[in-house]
Parts: structure tokens; C-alpha cells; sequence
């Protein structure tokens, strides 16, 4: 095998002509034709009274519907303007239904892509010395099988041994090559997706018919969706406001006959389908559809909905450095041995303490010493000490009580005195002249000798600052938190402009400071890869795992990126205050609009029983029944005029919540409330026209 570190010599690969998912949502047509028509269907099935149970209000709207025919039927209303009433209000119910469709279908298309990447796959299962070839639906977790470059990767799973360069783009969209490697955080692969380089062993992780395609099909087409704690609660709130409307308007006949008036019964029902929050109340559950949807085409699988809008309501960003701000491709660059030590001893203690570390920087420590003229050496019965995070150190103990150790300052600092020796004054500046650049020093140690400082070398990633600086913008805090010293961690902290770091943090002061930010009050998402960061994506109340990252880290958290990108947790912020604007915005909306329908149909009631009423007649409509078939109509017409704005989202830019606040209610508020005039007045002067009944 060739070292990974040099490009690999990609073969000529013809990509399969996979549909990308659509990252600019808001230039694409909402539907195609055929997604308008099983949309159209879907809005009549939604009928079933299970279904619609879910929406209160648009219950209450096909109750008075039914209740409409009836009076209609039964010669307790005028003919012609009860089947025009009858017609309008189940023409809401539908509308209503249809944007829920439409928003499914939506979901639908999407998961077109990434059904495609499902197919019907054979693996080559190891047993025992031998390998046979199985069905990928008969694959077990715990199954070993074998991908050789050209095949694909047959179920979910972690890389046992070996790397590979794999094409991801029947999952991510993205068509260039992925780096996956055994003992790295880039372990994860995914089922679907194909080898096109090298040959790795996969320990599968995902139980048959639940892979991560699998679900993230269920999710995309809606089958799992669950309500979100928000939308829960607006709904309760609108089921409150329609029960409220309903005894106002069932006990106004008996308010009426203190007058001498009789109120059509009919016209009870039109008055309560105006006042009730209809449009919101049919639009809800497209906007939240909308928003998984949202997050699915910029690439993030969220495992629920509730996890979008919590992410909109993020106040701490908690990141790792290495990997997550940085490339974390940490290469050794350079020895800098301390006093009275060469830089070949350090040079090949390093590459001793380094032969079996699978870690990229342990690896990188051999490719440096060897570059550098170390000869072959003797590890023979050496007994390997593996890198934890918990220690952040790595070794080997050789046979006659040699003890080598490589690993973070503080860490290798402590264990030098707990063998009794002690830390060489200069050893600081070594340290601090390797941290200042903002690289990691690893201190090797002989016994309770300190040798020297080996200088690993990262990159901040281009463009995080700019990330940084919006993510502050939207009043969000960074902290990084990293395993490294103060040092590199203040330089890396500088160059990046996050708003604070910790350093030396094991994975249990992650978790610590993570449960810390939460006790303050605050929301916390976590951005992390390795299976180190799991206990903290699973703590924190957005985890954004990484999809190159370890199984145990995707499973922890609760959303994945598939692009792999630690700043995209910016798009799925947005994403989620999008979507609490909308509806938001759609909700103030839909209650200025009431007030106006109820300025247009309250004087119609009662013009012929109170004169003084017509003081409150400021729509001078043509007459009381076109009054009220006006009213019903644009209450009707609204619904479907708004749903491409429930499913594409409010405009959203950056900055406070106040000023947010205020050009919402300007626009949503008083735009509410002066539509209805206008556009009920126009419907009023067509039904004039010719159209009235
Ligand atoms: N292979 C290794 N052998 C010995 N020590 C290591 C090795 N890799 C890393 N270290 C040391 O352990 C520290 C913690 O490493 P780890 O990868 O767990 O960091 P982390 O907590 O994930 O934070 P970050 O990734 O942001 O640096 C490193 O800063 C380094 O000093
Ligand atoms: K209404
Ligand atoms: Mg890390």
C-alpha cells in the first residue's frame, strides 16, 4: 500500500449521473408536473378524518362545511348561496390540504435522488479465512466484508483496516473523491456509495433495512416527522382561539334576539370560518415539512424537526480545532530536541514511540524521522501503547524497561514526574516556539527524560473567519474547545476569531463545559467527528456530526452533515431562524387578516337588524351576501397564494432579533390587515359585476 499522505494516482472513473440535490432552493420551480398532480390527489385522501384531526381549525372548517350542505340540503338556507358557501368553505379544507401535499412532494423529489443510490447490492463477507459473496440486505452488524476499488460499499459501516478514496456523490451530490482511512475520525462509509481506489475491510453498523439511507428516505418523505415542540404549542394556541370564536359565535343569535334580529344560521358559520386562524392554521404543517426540507438541500440530515428550529435558537457554538477549524491534516515538520539531546536521538525515539501509531500524526512522525535518515530499528517484543484522548499520549515500552512516551505538554509534563524526573527548564521555550506559530507541540519523553518537541503543522481552513464573524452577527458565540495546549490553542483562536477557547480539554471537560453553557440557560450545538466527541454531540442540544466522522459520533448526534463541513452549522442556524420567522410572520399575518375579514362581514350580519351598524361599513360592499362570499373567498385564496412562502421561507439576513421583530410586524402586521380591504373589495366588485348570487 501506498503512504495515503501522497496523492493517490486516481483512475479514470466515470461518474453515474447522479441528480444533485438541489442546493439553491430558491431559484427551482416548487414542483414539476407530475408532483402538482400527486399533490392535487394527496389533498382529497388528506381528507380522512385522522388526518385532519391534526389540524384543529381546519377541522372545525370541514365540520362547518358538512354542516353548510346540510342546511343547504335540508331548505334552511338560500339555494344558490348555500352551495356557493358550501363550495367555498371545502375549497379552504383543500387548500389547506394541498399545501401539506405540496410541501411532501417537495420532500418526495428529494428522496428521488437518494432512493436511486439505494440498489441491490452483493458483498464479499469474510468467514473465517475465506470470503463469500452475500445479498447487502442479509449484511448484520458486526459483518466484516471486504471493497476493492470499482465495487460498492455494500451497507453502513467503519473501516477496520485499510483506506480508500470513495465517491460519495449518490449521497452528498458532491462528485470529488473522499479520503477515508481505519483508526482516523474518517472512518465512517456509507452504504451506496463506491470504492474508487485501494481496498478496505468495513465492519458493518447498521441493521438491515435501517441505513442511513434508509432513514434519511423515511425522514425526507415524512413518514417519521413529528410535530416540534413549537409548532405543538402554536397549534394548541390556535385550537384555544377557534374554541373561543366558537361560543362567540354560538351564543350571538341569543345576543341578536336582545335585538329583535335573527341571524342566518349559515351566515354564523361564515362569520366563524372568517374569524378563526385559517390560514396559518392550514399553512403550518407545510412549513415545517419546509424546513426539513430546507436543511436536506443544503446537505444536513436532521433526525428530526424539532432539531431545525431548536438549531435556530442556538446561543454557544462549541468546536474542536483539529479537523473542525483547522484541515486536521497534522503533519510533523520538524524535531526541535532540547539541550544535551541530538536531533537524531529525538528523531528516532519519536520514530520508535510512533511505529505502530495509526493516528495521521503518528504516521506523519515516521514519514518525517524516516525523511530525515532514520535507519530501520529494533522494535522487537516492544509492547505499543495506543493514543487516547483521555491520556493524550502515545508510546512504547521496550523489552529492558525502556519506556518511550510522545504526547500533549501537560500530559507527558505529568507523567515525567510520576516517574520521578523532571522538566527541563527550556523545555518551555521549545513549546512556545512551536505553539506561537499555532502548531501542536508533541513532547516525546525517554523514561523521565524529556527528549525534545516534535512541531505538527495545521492549516486554519480558508474563509472560517468570515463564518465566525456572521455566526457573531446572528448573536452567537464561538468557543473552541481543543485537547491542545493554551498556546497553539490561543494562536489558532486568533486566526480564526472564535470568541473564546479552552484548552488541554479531555473529553469529559467537553462534556462538562457543554453542560456548564446549558446551566447558564444558554442552547448549545457541538460540531465534532471523532468518536472522542460523541458524549458531547449527544449533550449538546444541536449536535452536528461530521459525515466522514466515526459511527459512534453520527449516532450521537443529531444531525449529520453530509458534506462534512464544520461551518455549515452557520446554513443550518439560518435554516432554523428561517423557519421560526416564517411562522412567525405567517401567524401574524394570518390574525391581522381576521380582523380585516371581520370589518368586512360583521356589518353584512346585522345591516338589516341594527342601521347603526353600518358606522362600522367602511368596505361599502355591494351587497351583505357578496359581502360574506367575498370574505370566504379571499380567506380561501390565501391559503394556496401563500404557500409558496411557507415553503420557501422569509427572506432571513443576519441581525437582531428587535429590528427583525419590527420589519415583520411592519410587513406581515400591517400588510395583514390592509390586503383583505383591497383584495375583498375587488372580489366584491366581480361578484357584482355578474357573479352574485
Ligand atoms: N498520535 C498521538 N500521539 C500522542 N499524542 C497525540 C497524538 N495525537 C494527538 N496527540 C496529543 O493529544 C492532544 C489531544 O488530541 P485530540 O486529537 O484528542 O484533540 P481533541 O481533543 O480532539 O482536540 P483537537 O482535535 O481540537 O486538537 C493533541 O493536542 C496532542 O497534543
Ligand atoms: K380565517
Ligand atoms: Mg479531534
Amino acid at each position: 500500500m501506498s503512504d495515503p499522505r501522497t496523492p493517490l494516482p486516481l483512475p479514470e472513473v466515470r461518474m453515474q449521473p447522479v441528480q444533485s440535490l438541489p442546493s439553491t432552493p430558491h431559484r427551482t420551480a416548487l414542483l414539476d408536473a407530475a408532483g402538482w398532480r400527486a399533490a392535487g390527489i394527496a389533498a382529497f385522501a388528506k381528507l380522512h378524518p385522522r388526518a385532519m384531526l391534526g389540524s384543529p381549525v381546519m377541522a372545525v372548517v370541514l365540520a362547518g362545511t358538512l354542516l353548510a350542505a346540510v342546511l343547504t340540503a335540508s331548505g334552511h338556507a338560500p339555494f344558490g348561496f348555500g352551495i356557493a358557501v358550501t363550495a367555498i368553505l371545502f375549497v379552504t379544507v383543500l387548500f389547506a390540504n394541498f399545501a401539506e401535499a405540496v410541501a411532501e412532494a417537495r420532500g418526495r423529489g428529494q428522496a428521488a435522488s437518494l432512493r436511486s443510490a439505494r440498489r441491490d447490492l452483493m458483498a464479499r463477507r469474510i468467514v473465517g479465512a475465506n470470503e463469500e459473496r452475500v445479498a447487502a440486505s442479509a449484511l448484520k452488524p458486526g459483518d466484516q466484508v471486504i471493497v476493492s476499488a470499482g465495487e460498492w460499499i455494500p451497507s453502513d459501516g467503519e473501516i477496520e483496516s485499510g483506506f480508500a478514496t470513495i465517491n460519495e456523490s449518490a449521497v452528498t451530490g458532491e462528485s470529488a473523491p473522499v479520503l477515508r482511512e481505519a483508526g482516523t475520525d474518517r472512518s465512517g462509509v456509507i452504504g451506496g456509495t463506491k470504492v474508487l481506489t485501494d481496498e478496505i475491510v468495513v465492519r458493518i453498523t447498521s441493521e438491515p433495512g435501517h441505513s442511513f439511507l434508509d432513514r434519511m428516505i423515511a425522514l425526507v418523505e415524512g413518514a417519521s416527522r413529528q410535530k416540534t415542540p413549537n409548532e405543538i404549542a402554536l397549534t394548541i394556541l390556535l385550537a384555544a382561539m377557534t374554541l373561543t370564536f366558537l361560543v362567540v359565535v354560538v351564543t350571538l343569535p341569543a345576543l341578536a334576539s336582545f335585538v329583535d334580529a335573527s341571524i342566518e344560521p349559515l351566515l354564523l358559520i361564515a362569520l366563524l370560518v372568517c374569524l378563526i386562524p385559517t390560514t396559518i392554521g392550514g399553512l403550518l404543517p407545510a412549513i415545517g415539512i419546509a424546513g426539513m426540507n430546507r436543511a436536506l438541500s443544503a446537505n444536513v440530515l436532521a433526525k428530526s424537526g424539532k432539531a431545525v428550529e431548536v438549531a435556530g435558537d442556538i446561543d454557544t457554538l462549541l468546536l474542536d480545532k483539529t479537523g473542525t477549524i483547522t484541515h486536521g491534516d497534522r503533519q510533523a515538520t520538524q524535531f526541535h530536541p532540547v539541550s544535551g539531546v541530538t536531533r537524531e536521538q529525538l528523531r528516532d525515539a519519536a520514530l520508535l514511540a510512533s511505529l505502530a501509531d495509526v493516528t495521521p500524526e503518528g504516521k506523519s512522525i515516521v514519514a518525517l524521522a524516516r525523511s530525515l535518515g532514520a535507519g530501520a530499528v529494533e522494535a522487537e517484543h516492544a509492547n505499543f501503547v495506543g493514543f487516547s484522548a483521555n491520556t493524550r499520549m502515545s508510546g512504547v515500552d521496550l523489552p529492558g524497561g525502556r519506556v518511550l512516551r510522545k504526547g500533549a505538554v501537560d500530559a507527558i509534563e505529568r507523567n515525567v514526574a510520576a516517574l520521578g524526573g523532571s522538566v527541563p527548564a527550556e523545555l518551555r521555550a521549545r513549546v512556545d516556539q512551536v505553539a506561537r506559530g499555532g502548531a501542536t507541540p508533541l513532547v516525546v519523553a525517554d523514561g523521565h527524560n524529556v527528549l525534545g518537541v516534535v512541531a505538527l503543522s495545521d492549516v486554519v481552513k480558508h474563509g472560517i473567519r468570515e463564518r465566525f464573524a456572521r455566526l457573531r452577527a446572528m448573536g452567537i458565540r464561538t468557543v473552541m474547545i481543543t485537547g491542545d495546549n493554551p498556546l497553539t490553542a490561543a494562536a489558532i483562536a486568533a486566526e480564526a476569531g472564535v470568541d473564546d477557547f479552552m484548552a488541554e480539554a479531555r473529553p469529559e471537560d467537553k462534556l462538562a463545559r457543554i453542560r456548564a453553557e446549558q446551566q447558564g440557560g444558554r442552547l448549545v450545538a457541538m460540531v465534532g467527528d471523532g468518536t472522542n466527541d460523541a458524549p458531547a454531540l449527544a449533550q449538546a442540544d444541536i449536535g452536528l456530526a461530521m459525515n466522514s466522522g466515526t459511527q459512534a459520533a453520527k449516532e450521537a448526534g443529531n444531525m449529520v452533515d453530509l458534506d462534512s463541513d464544520p461551518a455549515k452549522l452557520l446554513e443550518v442556524v439560518e435554516i432554523g431562524k428561517q423557519q421560526l420567522i416564517t411562522r412567525g410572520a405567517l401567524t401574524t399575518f394570518s390574525l391581522a387578516n381576521d380582523v380585516s375579514k371581520y370589518f368586512a362581514i360583521l356589518p353584512a350580519l346585522f345591516a338589516a337588524a341594527i342601521p347603526q351598524m353600518a358606522a362600522l361599513d367602511v368596505m361599502r360592499l355591494s351587497s351583505p351576501r357578496n359581502a360574506v362570499l367575498a370574505a370566504l373567498i379571499f380567506n380561501a385564496l390565501i391559503i394556496p397564494a401563500l404557500i409558496p412562502l411557507a415553503l420557501r421561507g422569509v427572506r432571513f439576513t443576519p441581525r437582531s432579533a428587535v429590528s427583525l421583530l419590527r420589519r415583520n410586524m411592519l410587513i406581515y402586521g400591517l400588510g395583514g390587515v390592509l390586503l383583505p380591504f383591497v383584495a375583498i373589495k375587488l372580489i366584491d366588485l366581480l361578484l357584482a359585476a355578474g357573479f352574485g348570487v
